[in-house]
């Protein structure tokens, strides 16, 4: 890679202000990143993150300040002359086209990709770089993207923005990158983002998974109510330090064990085992059960046949009493046309109602609880649900769920975009609620979160293959389980 004798910054933001009417999301934003930087940006939910990448990607004109590729303005030069700077954005939201192939998609990013033979030139493009990035994948880049799973989606939009078709690209900004992709596929890209950035390329990495920021990023920006109010070289943060100058307490992890009654209180849910399976599914009154492993290994399949099942001698009397908070909350979580108050109440209308209508001032009370409980940062309620920043948006589909009385709560993933402070508050908010009384299944893809469960399961091609119980539930226990059986 070229670098002139006086570098520049690949891409440079001075003074940026832009604002949603009562909001202001950025309120006069400095940034540089230079090349051969991975600089990580951190900040909770609503601080303005994504906002300033899509000012960066050229997708959002700021009302005030500028930016400049390489040195060179802008000047409202928009998607064009970002890209024109070098500058790739993988989404927060997926944007491939489901119903293209893999392929085809890849020739919709670039351009260069036209004429006799393209279709076979973009096929070993997109392989080449995916195995380079992920090796050992098995995505079939002749079939559609529809076909894929949400991780292999994210696997082949990050492939697609890494490509080199004739612009190389300088700054890559991965926006929360590794929310659908577990540890091992999550390692994979990091590994790739340190040799990228090592030759001399630039990647914007936003995540809120604070191990990846520190063992990634060399220089981390803090942002906080839309300002920049740090920005240091990597190694003068801990962790600690970290989630305190993003504005939160840190608290005394919960200690690893076994907290709730453990298999000995009354199964609500009883399983025996399937799919060849070694071991049934059960989950007690009272019991958080964790469901582990790589992703796409059954879990969300289990969860997805237990909300389904509507027989057998495990069930719940009515349907209210079994809820679920989606993983993917685009595809099947929000109603994007509603506000974020109706988003929040549909769960339980029924309890909100009287006389057949909806009651709005109980509407509007479970509303301000459940705002001022998850943090939902926002001036309004009844504002669109799309006017809020991801991590709060997912946090209204777990108010959802535990805002309704029922007595056992699906989880698929939740956690995914909530930032650190608020995720602390629903880790007390979940034990509380199972020391009253409720049962809690949950998928994570992140070991902090399955080590807080009282008992967990460990999934592979499908099957239960491990129950860990406590002590036990360790990282490498449930590595351990999750690849017993193949070969090193
Ligand atoms: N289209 C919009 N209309 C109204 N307000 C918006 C819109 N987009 C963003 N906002 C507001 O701008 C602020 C910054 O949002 P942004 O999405 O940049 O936050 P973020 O730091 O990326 O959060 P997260 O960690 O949850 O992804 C938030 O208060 C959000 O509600």
């Amino acid at each position: 890679m070229n670098i002139p004798s006086q570098p520049r910054p690949v891409v440079s933001a001075r003074g940026v202000r832009v604002a949603f009417g009562a909001v202001t999301a950025l309120d006069g934003v400095d940034l540089d990143i230079d090349a051969g930087e991975a600089l990580g940006l951190v900040g909770h939910n609503g601080a303005g993150k994504s906002t300033i990448v899509n000012v960066v990607n050229g997708g959002l004109t700021p009302h005030r300040g500028g930016i400049a590729y390489s040195g060179t303005d802008a000047a409202g030069g928009g998607v064009a002359a970002a890209r024109a700077g070098g500058v790739r954005c993988v989404f927060q939201e997926l944007s491939l086209c489901p119903n293209l192939t893999v392929a085809e998609n890849t020739r919709l990013m670039h351009q260069g990709l036209a004429g006799f033979g393209w279709r076979k030139r973009a096929l070993a493009l997109i392989r080449a770089k995916l195995a380079e990035i992920f090796p050992g994948n098995r995505i079939d880049c002749a079939g559609t993207v529809g076909e894929l799973s949400i991780a292999e989606r994210q696997m082949v939009e990050i492939a697609i923005n890494f490509l080199d078709v004739g612009e190389s690209p300088k700054l890559v900004i991965l926006d929360e990158p590794t929310s659908s992709l577990d540890a091992s596929l999550a390692e994979q890209l990091m590994a790739h983002v340190r040799r990228f950035v090592a030759s001399g390329g630039s990647v914007l990495l936003i995540s809120h998974i604070l191990g990846e920021i520190l063992s990634t990023a060399t220089r981390i920006v803090v942002m906080k109510d839309g300002k920049v109010v740090t920005s240091r070289p990597v190694g003068e943060f801990t962790a600690k330090s970290l989630v305190e100058t993003m504005g939160s307490v840190v608290r005394e992890k919960a200690e690893a064990g076994v907290r709730g009654p453990s298999g000995t209180a009354p199964p609500v849910i009883e399983l025996p085992a399937a799919n060849g399976s070694a071991f049934g599914f059960t989950a007690g009154r009272g019991e958080i059960v964790g469901l582990a492993g790589l992703g796409g290994h059954g879990q969300t399949d289990m969860l997805l046949s237990l909300y389904r099942a509507r027989s057998g001698n495990w069930l719940p009397r009515r349907p209210e009493e079994i809820a679920f908070v989606a993983g993917d909350r685009s595809l099947n979580g929000t109603f994007a046309l509603w506000s974020i108050l109706r988003n929040l109440s549909v769960g339980d209308l029924g309890a909100l109602s009287r006389a057949f209508a909806v009651d709005r001032g109980r509407e509007a009370a479970l509303g301000e609880a459940w705002k001022a409980k998850m943090a939902i940062r926002t001036p309004d309620m009844g504002n669109p649900i799309l006017s809020l920043s991801g991590g709060n948006q997912q946090k209204v589909l777990f108010a959802r769920a535990l805002a309704t009385p029922a007595s056992i709560v699906l989880m698929d993933d939740p956690m995914r975009g909530v930032d650190v402070g608020t995720k602390q508050d629903v880790y007390a908010i979940l034990r509380a609620e199972a020391e009253a009384g409720r049962t809690f299944v949950w998928y994570s893809t992140e070991m902090d979160e399955i080590r807080l469960c009282d008992r967990v399961y460990v999934f592979r091609d499908g099957a239960i293959v491990a129950e860990l119980k406590g002590a036990d539930i360790t990282e490498e226990g449930v590595l351990a389980a999750s690849f017993s059986g193949e070969a090193a």
